[in-house]
């Protein structure tokens, strides 16, 4: 469905994104993980036309969107998340929802009607007449998810919708994250929360420095040594397997 091949973004004399290639197959629940300043964020603005890639190629549903613009790349089925969840100010939480629900319908009664059904799928169906402003950070994430799914996508890109949350939130986003996935559209999540890359996650690629430098199953790659060094520093992966060796688990 997704197919980037070797794409690449320089700001300055910085290779935020250098070369990286990965394929998302349709109804799969897929991740992208990194340390902080790797270059996962860049990477989902310029599949989806926020920032134009200084080289490489981009496939989606089998068309090169290679510098399409945002709107164009939303109408034809991907759309993004964003870090930063702002609601527009003064709009209820389903004119807010309506948003998205605007790129496939043209009618405001269609549109807000979409919005309520959306709104009930995240669980924010009782608060559809709120200012959306006075949201807590868990309602704005729900918020966030409900006006990317409201576009109507075939592939969402998640941006750290599980970040500031606490546990117990992040046990209630879980499970609406994969109705996402059951309902029939394709997700790839940037994600710090490892718990839910492992519980969510079939496949996961990791980013350091503009580079990918693992993929696989998200424990596999959990137990990489260099993925432990990108995230605690060179040495990290040694010292921690010579302490586990001096203080074996309890049975
Ligand atoms: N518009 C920009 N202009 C200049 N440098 C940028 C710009 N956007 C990102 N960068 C730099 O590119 C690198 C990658 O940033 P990016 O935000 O993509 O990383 P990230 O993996 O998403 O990090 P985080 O997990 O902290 O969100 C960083 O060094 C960042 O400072």
């Amino acid at each position: 469905m997704l197919e980037v091949n070797g794409i690449t973004k320089s700001f300055g004399g910085l290779k935020a994104v250098d070369g990286v290639s990965l394929s998302v197959k349709q109804g799969s629940l897929v991740s992208l993980i990194g340390p902080n300043g790797a270059g996962k964020t860049t990477f989902f603005a310029l599949i989806t036309g926020f920032h134009r890639p200084d080289g490489g190629t981009v496939q989606f549903d089998g068309k090169n969107i290679m510098g399409a613009k945002p709107s164009d790349i939303a109408q034809a089925g991907m759309v993004r998340t964003f870090q930063i969840v702002q609601p527009f100010a003064g709009q209820t939480v389903r004119e807010n929802i309506a948003v998205g629900a605007h790129l496939r319908h043209a009618s405001r009664r269609d549109a807000l009607d979409r919005a309520a059904e959306v709104a009930e799928k995240v669980g924010l169906g009782d608060r559809l007449d709120m200012d959306a402003a006075s949201l807590t950070v868990a309602g704005r994430k729900r918020l966030e998810v409900a006006r990317a799914l409201a576009t109507d996508p075939k592939l969402v890109l998640f941006d750290e919708v599980l970040a500031g949350l606490n546990p117990s939130e992040i046990r209630d986003v879980i499970p609406v994250i994969r109705a996402v996935r059951d309902s029939g559209v394709t997700i790839l999540l940037i994600e710090h929360v490892m718990q839910a890359v492992m519980q969510l996650s079939e496949y996961t690629w990791v980013l350091n420095q503009g580079r990918l430098i693992a993929e696989g199953p998200p424990r596999a790659v959990a137990a990489d040594k260099a993925v432990i060094e990108a995230y605690l520093g060179p040495g990290m992966a040694a010292r921690l397997s010579a302490q586990a060796k001096k203080e074996p688990a309890h049975a």
